[in-house]
């Protein structure tokens, strides 16, 4: 069955890309792993189904595992379990007695001139930073916050792209006890500071502009607007990216980073409980103001060693590169190399210019072992016809990671026959909320087209039907049914607690439900089929569509307007945005370019939709909300009485109009782009 859409079957006989020599699936830390629990628990060898089962009914005796496999630097016990009756499915109250701090680990003793990360940009040549230095500039940064007063859990925050500096500001926050959050330079003032003020920062370190397709973005008005706007904020850090010197001006005392990372030092890390905040994602904001996403400092160290070590398969010494900008949790992860003691390459820069295998050309250059990046990027170098494994020294690449959105099986065999014969595609698939996958890659098991090779150990992740039975070879909806530490620990300014609940909990109470499709095969492998809700989920960055409303909300001209994003069963990712207009609009050349200008300084370029079209009516419920889930399902191809409920919908006669449209628009993708079978 195909990867992409949602279809009702899976073939049990998928096809096998690849699968790791014996030598060297021995060779990996999940083997190692695999083998001491084996032989502690009394388990059959070599079966990862077995071992699945142990680690997701054993509850924290897996994690505790982890903290002894990967010897992780912690003081008190492990044995103390927390109590699920108190916590219930979330982050909070893991090992009660274990104080740790993520960044300790993350720099502990690794060669120190060795290089801990290597920054590529659009200008300059790839630049390292060694360990040592990694370690002087924490120390530094760290100090300095100490010394402007900030405290374990107070928030420093960054709008920055993705650099060295963002690394050290986060490490340097985590050592502190301080909470972390970021928003990528692309993002717009309204963006910004809905997802920033909520947190009430002290500190917000800003790089003056960025650097993107060969054009100098400058921000300096933009963090200029969004300093006024955080009341609580006490220090502005600017790092400059296109001024040769500070030229913000603000009411708040302003900082240069040179000067506040002048003073190499050894870092001090204030261990601090297992589930104290490290940072605060954001949920995509489909509804209101983005959510604040709390995880635990414990938590992803022992979610992240897993993922990165055990599932991914990164080592010590590899160079582990994941495109990805600093709005995605994916950047989370890639920093996570660090953990394992891999060299973590950055890339501040466009991915398609000078041309479309740029960021082949950048895995060539810096010899990555791993390169992650997104389906659409697969996708744009299969169309465009590149060849980067006869093109390029690709030698030291042994994986090829990419997530975010489905890919077709065209892209998975495309790898296979243009990038290399012997490599692993390992495709991750999880969220912001856990940031981590769900399911992924076991670097000890063969490669099927189009599929997860293995729901990811302690991580009970099964496939739901409407009435909550488990499917097996069915299309369901992805629930976890146990905690896992990477949970969030909480929502920011969510008390109660109401927020977390009705977020995750109100379709099956007390399990979690993630939001998308997905099929679990009898052969413990998976496919993940796109979003089950209305989260727009483009090229591998989610945004919620409240962002792009609040924009469009202010063109007098729109009246109402609905914006979808729908993986098409040919693979391809359609963002129409729906527009009824005001009385005497029309929507010619110039207003839809204003709605797009709109979106784009409001939100940011990801955000403008693939095309406007005015419809006769937006649909809603009877108290008011956008039927956005009805009419994605319709565009697919629903049966309407499987997609929507007309009974509750407030201009039922609209819903004909989308289903019309979509049986047009998958005819012609169907021609156009070559349809699934
Ligand atoms: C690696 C991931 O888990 C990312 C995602 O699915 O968005």
């Amino acid at each position: 069955m195909a990867s992409s859409g949602v279809s009702e079957a899976d073939e049990p006989d998928a096809e096998v890309l690849w699968a790791p020599s014996a030598e060297r699936a021995a060779s990996t830390a999940m083997a190692r792993y695999a083998q001491w629990i084996a032989h502690r628990e009394g388990l059959p060898a070599d079966d990862f189904e077995t071992l699945w089962r142990w680690s997701v009914e054993t509850g924290s005796g897996f994690w505790a595992s982890l903290a002894e496999f990967f010897d992780v630097s912690a003081e008190g016990d492990w044995s103390v379990e927390r109590d699920p009756d108190v916590t219930g499915l979330s982050g909070a109250g893991w090992f009660p007695q274990v104080r740790l701090n993520y960044a300790e680990q993350a720099l502990r003793g690794r060669d120190a001139h060795g290089p801990a990360l290597v920054q590529l940009s659009e200008s300059n040549e790839p630049v390292d930073v060694s360990w040592a230095e990694l370690r002087g500039q924490v120390g530094s940064f760290a100090s300095q916050l100490r010394r402007w007063g900030v405290r374990p859990g107070d928030r420093v925050v960054g709008y920055l792209p993705n650099l060295a500096e963002t690394v050290v500001a986060l490490l340097g926050t985590a050592a502190v006890g301080a909470v972390w959050a970021c928003c990528a330079p692309d993002y717009g003032i309204d963006a910004v500071v809905d997802r920033l003020a909520q947190i009430e920062p002290k500190v917000l370190v800003a790089a003056d502009g960025y650097r993107f397709g060969g054009k100098d973005v400058d921000r300096v008005s933009a963090i200029e607007e969004i300093a006024a706007r955080l009341p609580s904020l006490e220090k502005l850090v600017v790092v400059p990216r296109v001024h040769d010197s500070v030229a913000v001006t603000t009411d708040v005392e302003t900082i240069a980073w040179a000067d506040a990372v002048a003073e190499p030092a050894e870092p001090v890390f204030e261990r601090v409980p297992f589930d104290h905040p490290l940072w605060i994602l954001y949920s995509s904001g489909t509804t209101g103001l983005p959510k604040g996403i709390v995880h635990s400092q414990g938590g992803i160290v022992l979610e992240h060693l897993k993922w990165l070590g055990l599932h991914d398969d990164v080592r010590p010494g590899d160079r582990f590169f994941w495109f990805t900008s600093t709005a995605w949790m994916v950047w989370n992860a890639s920093i996570a190399g660090l953990l394992v003691g891999a060299t973590v390459v950055l890339y501040d820069g466009a991915p398609n210019r000078p041309g479309p295998g740029r960021l082949w050309e950048l895995a060539a250059q810096v010899r990555a072992t791993q390169f992650g990046t997104s389906a659409g990027y697969l996708t744009a170098s299969e169309k465009a016809g590149l060849t980067p494994g006869a093109d390029l020294d690709l030698s030291a690449l042994r994986a090829v990671l990419y997530s975010g959105s489905v890919l077709p099986v065209e892209g998975w065999r495309w790898v296979y026959s243009a990038v290399k014969f012997d490599v692993w595609l390992d495709a991750p698939c999880g969220g912001t909320d856990v940031c981590t996958p769900y399911v992924g890659g076991n670097p000890l098991a063969p490669v099927h087209a189009g599929e997860m090779q293995c729901r990811f150990l302690g991580t009970r992740v099964e496939s739901w039907d409407a009435e909550g039975q488990h499917a097996t070879d069915r299309v369901g909806e992805l629930v976890v049914t146990t905690a896992i530490p990477s949970m969030p620990v909480r929502f920011w300014n969510d008390p109660d607690g109401h927020r977390f609940q009705e977020a995750y909990f109100e379709i099956y109470p007390g399990v979690w439900r993630h939001g998308d499709w997905i099929t679990i095969t009898s052969r413990g492998t998976a496919i993940v089929h796109g979003r089950s809700d209305s989260t727009i989920n483009r090229h591998g960055v989610r945004m919620g569509s409240a962002d792009i409303y609040a924009a469009v909300d202010r063109i007098p001209e729109v009246a109402d307007s609905l914006v979808i994003g729908a993986e098409l069963d040919s693979g391809r990712y359609w963002m129409p945005l729906f527009v009824t207009l005001a009385e005497g609009a029309e929507l010619d050349d110039a207003l839809e370019a204003r709605i797009a200008r709109e979106i784009r300084e409001n939100c940011s370029a990801r955000h403008v939709p693939d095309e406007i079209l005015v419809a006769p009516a937006i649909p809603h419920t009877l108290t008011g909300k956008r039927l956005e889930v009805p009419v994605k399902r319709l565009l697919q191809g629903f049966e309407p009485s499987r997609a929507v409920n007309a009974g509750v919908v407030d201009s039922p006669e609209a819903l004909d109009w989308f289903t019309e449209l979509g049986e047009r628009r998958r005819k012609v993708d169907d021609t156009t782009v070559g349809g699934q079978p």
